[in-house]
């Protein structure tokens, strides 16, 4: 029987016979502006915050909101299914959660807190290189609920290596490995308040408990924790990776591999030419490349490259129910969302992630319903206008 994320709706009315109402907004683009409030503005400006003058940021946002849902009616909407089958597992709706790191900055239960919500929802979880827990005590939340791994891909192969190694026997069956962010690109938020967490040591903790990594460490992290930092800042990432590169993670991963970032068809092409199982089509909500594409905007061209041979995930932008529609109707096989959970986790811990998980389902439920379909595949282009096009 599948599950009916609509009823939670029905539950917020039924609570509110006894005088409650939800802890946090129900409408995910308020939760922004109340993190603002509550925390300080380093950990803030670091999640809120995105590249150059902001607009790519903001051009995620205007993608989806420019298409718009031209429902239809009497198609008997009454039982629907939000199930999808991606990579090989079967997830209860088309929804993960982002890899986000360093989410201690935001609460102190972080990412442990973040899975376990995300295992109580039964929605996956991606966790990122660069948590701020080892991936092992983040597996170890999660019992044996569905969770990835988020690959920065290192200089040192043998980090790597080691890496992967770790990644597998904690349990995470897809490889996600990070293609936009070889070097972290020019914030002006963090800039401005000179305010970068891994300075410090926060979204260190898979490379302070490796022992490749501390292998190349001159005196242990508790002696020189400055010089364990330098070493992450030098090798976390790599310029000089290539497409043939790319034979060693297969070579060295036995499970599925997704390529995140991906915006150019021709790059989805090389991706499946490679052997790997899906993309992320990603701008990395806006906080890599300013000027970038839109995400959503770069969704249908790389979907009709992919032409069913890679799986197609979607991320950038998606605050709501109907923008987790429009990028189905776009060609997403499935959606991540990044800052609306990380925000849901400074506000609420545990019970925030929830939160936004459910509302984001719910939402979407109802909305595919009010639309005329019954599953995540239903939704197509004809499903959409595009306003000023
Ligand atoms: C604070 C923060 C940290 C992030 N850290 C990572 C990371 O470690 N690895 C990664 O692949 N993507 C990272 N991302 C990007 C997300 O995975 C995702 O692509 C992006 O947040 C999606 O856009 P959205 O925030 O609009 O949902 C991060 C994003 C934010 C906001
Ligand atoms: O901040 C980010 O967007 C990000 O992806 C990142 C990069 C390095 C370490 C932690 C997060």
């Amino acid at each position: 029987m599948a599950k009916h994320w609509a009823d939670f709706q029905y539950e917020i009315y039924l609570n509110g016979m006894t005088g409650a109402v939800p802890r946090l907004p129900t409408d995910l683009t308020r939760l922004e502006e109340l993190t603002e409030r509550r925390l300080g503005p380093g950990p803030v400006g670091y999640v809120a915050g995105s590249a150059g003058n902001g607009s790519t940021a903001a051009a995620n946002r205007a993608a989806l909101e420019r298409r718009r849902i031209v429902p239809r009616m009497l198609r008997d909407v009454h039982d629907r299914d939000l199930s999808v089958r991606v990579l090989g597992r079967e997830l209860p709706a088309p929804l993960a959660l982002a890899p986000v790191g360093v989410l201690s900055i935001m609460h102190p239960d972080a990412e442990p807190a973040a899975a376990r919500a995300a295992a109580a929802q039964g929605v996956p979880f991606v966790l990122s290189s660069a948590s701020s827990t080892p991936m092992e005590q983040v597996a170890e939340a999660m019992g044996d609920a569905e969770r990835w791994f988020q690959l920065y891909w290192s200089k040192d192969r043998e980090v790597t290596r080691s890496f992967l190694s770790r990644a597998k026997a904690a349990g995470f069956t897809a490889l996600f490995v990070t293609l936009d962010t070889p070097l972290l690109a020019w914030r002006p938020r963090d800039l401005d308040q000179a305010y970068l967490p891994f300075l410090h040591g926060v979204g260190t903790a898979n490379y302070f408990t490796d022992p490749a990594f501390l292998a190349g460490l001159a005196k242990p992290v508790h002696e020189d924790p400055n010089a364990a930092v330098a070493h992450f800042v030098g090798m976390f990432a790599d310029p000089a990776k290539t497409w043939p590169d790319l034979e060693f993670l297969r070579e060295n991963w036995d499970g599925p591999i997704v390529l995140k970032g991906v915006l150019h068809p021709d790059d989805a092409r090389r991706a499946a030419q490679a052997g790997m199982d899906g993309v992320v089509v990603s701008n990395h909500g806006g906080r890599q490349v300013a000027g970038s594409v839109a995400a959503a905007d770069a969704l249908p061209r790389v979907a009709e490259a992919a032409d069913g041979r890679l799986a197609v995930l979607f991320d950038s932008g998606i605050r709501t129910g109907d923008d987790i529609f429009k990028a189905l109707a776009l060609g997403a096989d499935t959606v991540l969302v990044g800052r609306p959970y990380a925000y849901g986790l400074g506000l609420d811990g545990q019970a925030g992630v929830e939160h936004v998980i459910r509302c984001l389902l719910a939402e979407l439920d109802l909305t595919l319903a009010l639309s005329g379909h019954r599953t995540p595949a239903g939704p197509g282009r004809e499903d959409l206008v595009e306003e000023g096009a």
